[in-house]
Formats: C-alpha cells, sequence, structure tokens
C-alpha cells in the first residue's frame, strides 16, 4: 500500500523512460493517506487534481460485478465460497485468502490487472482529449506490477512510519494487527517505493501537513508545460503522418 502516482497524461501515452529517483527523501519510511488528501483537494474546484484523480482500488470494484468478465474467472478459480448471496464478490473472503496465499494473489492480480489498466487507458485518453495536463492514478501496486510504470511522466510516493501505518490500516478496516501487518507485507516496502519516486511526501504528520507538501507539488508539476510540448508534438506528428498519407494515395 501506500503510495500514489502522479502522471502526466500525456506522458501516459508516450513512454519517457523509468523514473529515476533523483529529488527524493529516502527518510521516509512507511506510508499512507494520499487518498484523503487528494479527495480534501478534489473537493476544491480551483484544484489542479480535482476532476483527475483515478483511483484503481474504486475502480476494481466495477470491474468484479456478477457476470462481467473478472467475476466470472475469479469464480471459476475461487469457486462460490467467495461469493456472496447474490453473486457479488464476498471481498472479506477473498482478501482473507489472497492475504495468506501469494500464489492465490498473483492469480487474482493476474485476472483483475489487465482489466484496471484497460480502464485507466481509456480514462486517461479521455482527460487527455478534454484538454487536462495531467491525471492523477491512485495505484497502490504500481512497482509490484511494474508493467505501466515506464509510462508514468512522474511518481509519487506517500510515507510514514511502520508502526503508523499498521495502526492507520487497522483503524480504517476496524481490523487486528495480523490483518494490517499481512496487506502492507504483500506489497513492497516503502523504502524501495520512495527510492524510485520523483516526489515523496512524507505523511507522518497532520493532514494539513500533508497538504502543504501536495500544494507545493501541483505547482511544480503545473509549471512543468510538459503537456503542451506533447500536445505540439501529437499534432506535428499526426499532421506529417496524415499528410504523407494523402501524398501517397491522392497527388500522384
Ligand atoms: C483482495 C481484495 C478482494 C480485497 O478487497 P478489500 O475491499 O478488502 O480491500 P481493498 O480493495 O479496498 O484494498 C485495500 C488495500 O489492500 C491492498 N491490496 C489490494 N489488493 C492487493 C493485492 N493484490 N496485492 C497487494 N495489496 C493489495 C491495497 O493497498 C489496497 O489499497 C481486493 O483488493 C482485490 O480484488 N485486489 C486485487 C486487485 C488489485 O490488485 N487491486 C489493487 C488496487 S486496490
Ligand atoms: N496524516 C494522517 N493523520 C491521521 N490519519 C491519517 C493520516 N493520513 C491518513 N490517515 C488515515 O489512514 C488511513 C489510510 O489512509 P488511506 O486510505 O488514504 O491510505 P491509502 O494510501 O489510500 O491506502 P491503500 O494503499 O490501502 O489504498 C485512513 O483511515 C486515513 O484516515
Amino acid at each position: 500500500m501506500g503510495f500514489f502516482s502522479e502522471i502526466d497524461l500525456s506522458l501516459f501515452l508516450f513512454p519517457h523512460g523509468c523514473p529515476s529517483d533523483r529529488g527524493v527523501r529516502t527518510s521516509a519510511v512507511s506510508k499512507f493517506s494520499k487518498s484523503e488528501a487528494l479527495d480534501r483537494r478534489s473537493t476544491d474546484q480551483a484544484s489542479p487534481i480535482s476532476r483527475t484523480n483515478f483511483n484503481a482500488c474504486a475502480v476494481q470494484i466495477t470491474l468484479v460485478e456478477p457476470g462481467k468478465p473478472a467475476w466470472r474467472k475469479i469464480k471459476f478459480f475461487f469457486g462460490e465460497e467467495v461469493l456472496k448471496e447474490h453473486g457479488e464478490i464476498d471481498r472479506q473472503r477473498l482478501g482473507q485468502i489472497v492475504f495468506e496465499d501469494v500464489e492465490k494473489r498473483r492469480k487474482l492480480n493476474h485476472i483483475v490487472h489487465p482489466e484496471i489498466y484497460k480502464e485507466i487507458f481509456w480514462v486517461v485518453c479521455g482527460y487527455f482529449l478534454k484538454g487536462y495536463s495531467f491525471v492523477v492514478l491512485d495505484l497502490p501496486l504500481l512497482f509490484e506490477h511494474g508493467a505501466v510504470n515506464c509510462y508514468m511522466h512522474k511518481i509519487i510516493v506517500v510515507t510514514c512510519d511502520k508502526e503508523q501505518q499498521i495502526q492507520r490500516v487497522m483503524t480504517r478496516d476496524n481490523a487486528d494487527e495480523t490483518y494490517a501487518k499481512a496487506r502492507i507485507g504483500s506489497q513492497w516496502p516503502i523504502e524501495e517505493k520512495a527510492k524510485r519516486a520523483n516526489f515523496v511526501v512524507d505523511n507522518s504528520g497532520s493532514l494539513e501537513e500533508t497538504e502543504e507538501q501536495v500544494e507545493k507539488m501541483v505547482r511544480i508539476l503545473k509549471d512543468d508545460k510538459f503537456h503542451i510540448r506533447l500536445r505540439v508534438f501529437i499534432v506535428l506528428g499526426s499532421t506529417l503522418i496524415l499528410g504523407s498519407i494523402y501524398l501517397f494515395l491522392f497527388a500522384r
């Protein structure tokens, strides 16, 4: 758990190399609460990240609704025991199974992740066409999955110390320490994620302190203007390709 990736949507469409650890504070240890800081910002209509936050955890719920392809695969692989009375996935039961068994977790990831990434692709394309300069993707397993981090323009890791992380999971999910440790332990250590981030947000203090850091980061990202250069590149590139096709077909 514990990070969110900030993506320049333009870069989602064009690889830009994997993020390096330049400018990162590696002192951060664990994480928590990007969602909260983002949610607060997203109620502020002046915020540059309002309406451009895509949460993978939220979208996965609709992707496994009864009858959908991922739901059918989950039912086939995990059996009726992970279904509730009306066929919906019993997330608590499925969570118990996959966080105790790494092979089963891999299988579940294999079923759900391609669907999540397809959804992300279309959402990002939509924002790109609407003219947004960036999209924030909230992807807890970006590094673990590894397939799309090269498409991210910037990666932000939110950290706090280990004890805080465990306590916050326990409070949020009304769960015990074993549950919290199993979830945290199923992901890369936050230090490793922080090393690979472009920005690290230290969330070991108050939410207000976290918000201040997010504000600063958003200002830097807004000043970047990369999306403008990329849009110019796309327009020129498309014109060149379409022009060549036209000349080849009609102007001989
Ligand atoms: C295992 C499931 C059923 C548990 O559902 P539940 O409602 O109890 O938890 P929720 O989805 O809110 O996830 C809570 C947190 O657990 C962690 N987590 C979820 N899935 C995984 C996973 N496959 N590997 C490691 N950590 C995970 C994330 O940090 C997430 O934020 C569900 O998370 C799931 O289907 N996961 C597989 C798809 C996936 O990788 N999702 C990641 C984006 S959340
Ligand atoms: N600075 C903070 N002070 C106090 N509580 C916090 C702080 N930041 C986050 N929390 C609490 O920690 C819990 C986890 O935060 P949140 O759900 O935002 O984490 P997350 O990174 O989205 O988790 P996941 O990776 O599991 O999706 C929430 O209940 C939140 O209220």
